[in-house]
């Protein structure tokens, strides 16, 4: 079947709590035909702050709980936050809003806990749609989890139609396969592609990203990360702290499986140096993607890695010596490695719109491919 390519604007405001990231594609749900612009807007240190305030207030609800008024708040911050995003991101690169078919609304995630039947994601998604005169898809994890699945991660369809159009796109794609597509935002996920024409993938949180490091920088310094894996590289990696952290019951669990942001908060390298305890953070990182490896049917051939974490060297390295195979950033395919993750929201948007599958039973568990996601049509 022959399906209109829609063009998509994806939102992105991550783990890592650091700004939006805005990404246009066109794409058919299965193919994508063009990748346009990427932007990432950074949020002012007043409205981290209230996004840390809410994912702590969530956090402390118990397990039923009525949404508090603070949090209706959050959600309403965040449609003006992502809208103002919108409307900076059309302007700069001279785009109409009648050229956009459809925005996918990510929000932002305050609290993951499949197994209690939650996933939450904060924003307001008719007022981002009555805000920018673009019809909204959101609440794309709720569906999964209704259904027994994990919610997460849902990039991996994503990332299996990137190396599937690849040639499309004029993009070089991996020689050796199968392929690791890892992304290293504040949780780590990563997507197994046994071969780009085949449908066989295997999807999963593999453990900390860079929200440890980060939460441990912050408070030892003030700094928000540790920028340029320099203080990693200075210290020296607890390896008793290490072998005891890697002995969390999360690693011996199977995939696919999933992680809220702050699942592994208690793993502090307390009394540590600021350089010992960044490096002891970034190898349980780096050890946990090892771990993760030996879920997949087949070993990776190549590992590609997207999200701020490849920014990392530290980080980088430390992969390479652990999984002992070619480790590379997902821009030598031509990827846009700080982006994919808005290019993903914007692709599942339009699968959404066709009733297509956001998530397989090898990627969230759950029973059959489930559609999900919520549509907004412009109303004010
Ligand atoms: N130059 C750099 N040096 C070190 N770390 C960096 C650098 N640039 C980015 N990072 C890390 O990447 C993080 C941001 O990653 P990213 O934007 O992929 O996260 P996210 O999308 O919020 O998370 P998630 O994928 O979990 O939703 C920063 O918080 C920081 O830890
Ligand atoms: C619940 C939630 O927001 N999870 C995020 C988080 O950040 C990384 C990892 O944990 C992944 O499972 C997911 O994000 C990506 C975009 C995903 O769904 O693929």
């Amino acid at each position: 079947m022959d399906r209109k390519v829609f063009t998509a604007i994806g939102l992105m405001s991550g783990t890592s709590m650091d700004g939006i990231d805005v990404a246009l594609l066109e794409t058919d749900g299965e193919h994508i035909t063009r990748l346009g612009p990427a932007e990432t807007y950074a949020y002012d240190d007043a409205t981290r702050e209230r996004i840390r305030d809410a994912v702590r207030l969530a956090a402390s609800l118990p397990p039923s709980f009525k949404i508090p008024d603070a949090l209706d708040d959050a959600g309403r911050l965040m449609a003006d936050r992502h809208a103002a995003a919108v409307l900076k991101f059309l302007v700069t690169n001279g785009i109409d809003r009648h050229q956009v078919d459809v925005i996918g609304f990510h929000g932002q995630t305050l609290r993951h806990a499949p197994e209690l039947g939650l996933t939450w994601q904060v924003g307001d998604a008719q007022r981002l749609a009555d805000l920018t005169g673009i019809r909204v898809v959101a609440d794309f994890r709720r569906a999964d989890v209704a259904a027994g699945g994990e919610g997460a991660p849902l990039a991996p369809l994503y990332h299996a139609a990137l190396l599937r159009s690849a040639e499309g796109l004029g993009q070089r794609r991996p020689a050796v396969w199968p392929v690791a597509v890892l992304n290293l935002g504040g949780v780590g996920n990563v997507t197994w592609v046994e071969k780009p024409e085949n449908p066989e993938i295997l999807a999963f949180d593999t453990g900390p990203g860079n929200a440890l490091i980060d939460d441990w920088v912050l408070a030892g310094s003030g700094a928000r990360c540790d920028l340029g894996g320099e203080l990693a590289a200075a210290g020296r990696v607890d390896d008793s702290l290490l072998a005891e952290w890697m002995r969390h019951p999360y690693f011996s669990q199977n995939a696919p499986k999933s992680l809220d942001r702050d699942a592994f908060a208690q793993c502090r390298p307390e009394g540590a140096t600021l350089e010992d305890g960044a490096a002891t953070l970034t190898a349980f990182t780096a050890a946990s993607v090892a771990e993760a490896s030996r879920q997949f049917p087949q070993a990776a051939a190549e590992w590609i890695v997207c999200g701020g974490g490849r920014h990392n060297p530290a980080l980088m390295q430390a992969l390479r010596e652990r999984l002992g195979v070619t480790v590379k950033p997902v821009d030598v395919y031509g990827w846009r490695g700080d982006s994919l993750e808005a290019e993903a929201f914007g692709f599942l948007a339009v699968r959404a719109l066709y009733g297509m599958p956001l998530s397989l039973p090898s990627t969230t568990r759950v029973k059959t491919p489930q559609p999900g996601g919520r549509i907004f049509h412009v109303m004010g």
